[in-house]
């Protein structure tokens, strides 16, 4: 134009010039109706942009004001618990101190009774020692005096049986002697009588003889006259009487022989006597000295029997003195056994009460920890609120900002206009700075286009912050409506309380509660922030655990019935309309699907095409995939089908639900008898800033755990279930490790684990959706299950770098794994913000 005025000057004549300025008074005109349009159109896309920043900026207000009321009840609830639990702990300390006091008290008393008890009974039980060693001396000496006084009396009994034999031998010897002798005496007297008698016999026949013969000298002279008659008679009576000398001669040889015999007799006999006085006097003197042993003995015998009965006197004394001292010992025995008792009683108490003490300290140590929990918390919650606090002013600022802005846009309208009637002011003078008021104005809408763009970026920036707040590990609780309950929400919708069979009542917190009156919508709505990080280049997965029948595929699945649908048609529903919206800033999407069952530790793809139980069943066991540099999850020989409508996504789960494993189980009629993992893999392509996300929603029903006691599933179901809680528990050691920051995480164990490693290596978002069965009938369970998610909310990933995005370079292809601080532009979150 300039150069057109330019040669108007120079060159034409004042009629051509006349119709060049008619002619440039027309382009004029129409430039400045342009232009007028533009403005227009400027001021109505300023107005709207305004608008929006306006809507934008109440929204984040409101939001951030939300936040930081909830941040400030959540301060003041954190405050009050936490003074009520110092509050509680120093009674509780006070009060146990006061007891363990007390109870120390006694049994430090008690312990001094028993130790006095013990030295009494260790005294009586001396005293008993030395009374017996005493007593056992006094027997032995007893005994070794018996032994001798024994041996003594036994050989003075033999000394005295003895004599006894000697004597009686010696007086029966004796008396035999006598006896004999007397016998030879009174043979001897009998003979000597009897030769008496012969010689008196004889004598009275010699005198008879002579008489005789004086008869027969008589009768000889008679005779003589009888001679010759009577000298044979004579000669026969001389015949007779030398025969009759001849036996007086031989009874007198007789006698002589009897006297001499009488005479060895008598000496014999004085022998005899002799040895008699002798055996005699021997007798006598054994009987002296048997008398005198007798009497020694005796006396021996007294005196053993004195000392025996002062010995026995003395036993009894001992025995009585150690009867008293037995009972005195049983006395103190019982004494020390009831001490004893006690103490142990005591020491029981003791120990229960050092046991309290403990509890008591383990409670307080809890309420500590609780307390630095709380008061980290509290702080966490501080910083928090004062970062939200920061954005708020940010955002406040920032909307005071805009609000100068539009200000300043409206008061640049205005100039604008007024430049503009200058402009037209100015038609017939030249149209210069109209032409440099266009360009300013351009110029400025291209500045206005970088605001928005970076209040955009501030947004998304301030999103992130609010889910890296919200932790890469969340859990939220569904409670299953039922008409008696066990488990119940609590007020404060982060809580639930199990009633358990103890009669106890056990305090579990999350990070969301649904009572059993919550929508699928309401459910969804908390979740939806997370389905949007997949779009972002995230790694998100999202599952369903609990017990059989507590309601895992209603909350995954629903039904068709738009207000009973579940996450995952929600989420694909709204990942296509924010990769739509997306599109409008100049991101292209693409979604693919898989839809992969873990069943008996086998996989199976549910959108492979046919029919049985063996359609789909994918044999290699390679096939998981996982991109070394943070990218997708592959199934190799799965189906990959995209995705680009609602309705596809339907038709694709109504597929994959008919190929599913459901049996009727006891406790529900429709049971899941597998994992089923529905992949959606998400690309986005941005050409302007040449980046390209990689990101993946998993949305993962899990068969439930069961005891099969209570399911009533036997044979293959029984192999089923018991597979089921396998890998259940293999998903719970995973949690087990991110909880205790093992350095190895064993996701291999099973085939879900090693299927969702990126989602749970730290790296990925994951939510896990604890459902529970609150009937008293399932406490049990409902209490493994709130246990185990209590643990699974304990998990910190941060350590692990936390989650990271894959974006790639569209161009170059190279990828980086990015925090979400980095200066990648994010897509999405206008409508996370709204949620939030
Ligand atoms: N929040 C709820 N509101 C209404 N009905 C529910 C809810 N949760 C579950 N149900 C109903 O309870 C029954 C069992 O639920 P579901 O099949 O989802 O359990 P599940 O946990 O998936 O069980 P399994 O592990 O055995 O597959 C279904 O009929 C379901 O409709």
């Amino acid at each position: 134009m300039n150069a057109q005025l330019q040669r108007t000057k120079d060159g034409a004549t004042e009629q051509s010039r006349i119709a060049e300025l008619a002619g440039l008074v027309k382009v004029l005109r129409r430039c400045l109706k342009e232009s007028d349009g533009r403005l227009k159109t400027f001021a109505a896309n300023s107005v709207q942009h305004e608008k929006e920043l306006e809507r934008q900026a109440e929204g984040q207000r409101l939001t951030a004001e939300s936040s930081r009321r909830q941040l400030e009840a959540q301060v003041a609830i954190l405050k009050r618990d936490a003074a009520q639990a110092v509050a509680a702990q120093k009674a509780a300390d006070a009060s146990w101190q006061a007891q363990v006091d007390s109870h120390r008290a006694e049994a430090s008393h008690s312990r001094q009774e028993l130790q006095r008890f013990q030295a009494e009974r260790d005294k009586a039980r001396d005293e008993v020692r030395r009374a017996e060693a005493a007593r056992n001396e006094v027997l032995g000496k007893e005994k070794g005096i018996r032994r001798e006084a024994g041996q003594q009396l036994r050989e003075l009994e033999v000394g005295r049986g003895e004599a006894l034999r000697l004597l009686q031998e010696a007086q029966s010897t004796a008396r035999q002697r006598e006896q004999e002798l007397l016998e030879g005496i009174r043979k001897a007297e009998a003979t000597a009588d009897a030769a008496q008698q012969a010689a008196v016999a004889a004598n009275a026949n010699a005198t008879t003889v002579g008489q005789d013969l004086e008869e027969a000298r008589a009768d000889l002279r008679q005779t003589r006259e009888d001679s010759a008659r009577t000298c044979a008679q004579l000669t026969q009576a001389l015949q007779d009487l030398s025969e009759a000398r001849s036996e007086a001669s031989d009874a007198g040889r007789r006698a002589d022989g009897l006297a001499s015999s009488l005479a060895t007799v008598e000496s014999r006999y004085k022998l005899l006597l002799a040895s008699q006085g002798e055996a005699q006097g021997l007798a006598e003197s054994f009987q002296a000295q048997l008398q005198e042993a007798s009497a020694a003995a005796e006396q021996q015998s007294r005196q053993w029997e004195a000392a025996l009965a002062q010995s026995q006197a003395r036993e009894a004394a001992l025995g009585q003195e150690k009867g008293q001292l037995k009972g005195a010992l049983a006395g103190a025995l019982e004494q020390q056994a009831g001490l004893e008792a006690s103490l142990s009683a005591k020491q029981e108490e003791c120990r229960r009460l050092q046991s309290q003490l403990q509890e008591s300290q383990h409670h307080c140590q809890r309420l500590e920890t609780d307390g630095q929990e709380a008061a980290e918390r509290l702080h966490q919650a501080q910083q928090a609120l004062q970062d939200v606090s920061g954005q708020l002013q940010q955002a406040v600022q920032a909307r005071s900002e805009l609000e100068i802005q539009s200000q300043d846009k409206a008061a640049r309208l205005a100039r604008m206009e007024g430049e503009l009637g200058a402009i037209q002011d100015a038609i017939g003078t030249g149209s210069t700075d109209q032409a440099e008021m266009l360009g300013r104005l351009i110029s400025r809408v291209a500045h206005l286009d970088a605001s928005l763009a970076q209040s955009r970026a501030a947004q998304r920036a301030m999103h992130n912050q609010l889910v890296e707040l919200r932790g890469n590990i969340r859990v939220f609780c569904r409670l299953k409506p039922s008409s008696t309950a066990a488990v119940a929400a609590l007020a404060d919708g982060v809580s639930v309380a199990a009633h358990t069979p103890e009669g106890k009542d056990a305090t579990f917190t999350f990070d969301r509660i649904f009572a059993p009156d919550a929508q699928q919508s309401a459910v969804f709505a908390e979740a939806a922030e997370l389905v949007q990080c997949a779009l972002d280049g995230y790694q998100v997965c999202l599952f369903a655990y609990g017990q059989t029948g507590s309601g895992k595929t209603h909350t995954m699945q629903g039904t068709d019935h738009p207000d009973r649908q579940g996450i995952i048609p929600r989420a694909v529903a709204q990942i296509l309309e924010q990769a739509e919206l997306l599109e409008q800033q100049g991101w292209q999407y693409e979604l693919h699907a898989s839809y992969i069952e873990v069943y008996n530790e086998t996989l199976r793809d549910l959108l492979a095409e046919g029919k049985g139980r063996d359609v789909g069943k994918i044999t290699d066991q390679n096939a998981i995939r996982h991109d070394p540099h943070g990218g997708q999850t592959m199934v190799v020989g799965a189906v990959r089908a995209a995705v680009q409508t609602p309705k596809e996504a339907q038709v694709l789960m109504r597929r994959a639900g008919r190929a599913r494993a459901v049996e009727a189980t006891a406790m529900n009629a429709e049971s899941s008898r597998s994992h089923s993992v529905f992949m959606l893999h998400i690309t986005g392509r941005h050409a302007a800033s040449d980046t390209c996300l990689q990101g993946a929603l998993n949305l993962v029903d899990l068969a439930g755990s069961e005891r099969l006691a209570r399911s009533g599933v036997e044979g293959q179901r029984a192999k089923e279930a018991c597979l089921i809680n396998k890998s259940l528990s293999a998903l719970a050691d995973v949690f087990s490790a991110l909880a205790a920051k093992s350095p190895h995480v064993p996701h291999r164990n099973s085939k879900l684990t090693h299927l969702l490693q990126p989602c749970l290596g730290g790296t990925g978002k994951t939510l896990m959706l604890v459902n529970i069965n609150p009937e008293p009938a399932s406490i049990q369970e409902s209490l493994c299950t709130l246990r185990f998610a209590a643990k699974v909310n304990g998990c910190e990933t941060g350590a692990r770098g936390g989650a990271q995005r894959h974006v790639t370079s569209l161009s170059s292809g190279t990828a980086t794994a990015s925090r979400p601080a980095a200066s990648v532009w994010c897509p999405t979150l206008r409508f996370l913000l709204l949620q939030a």
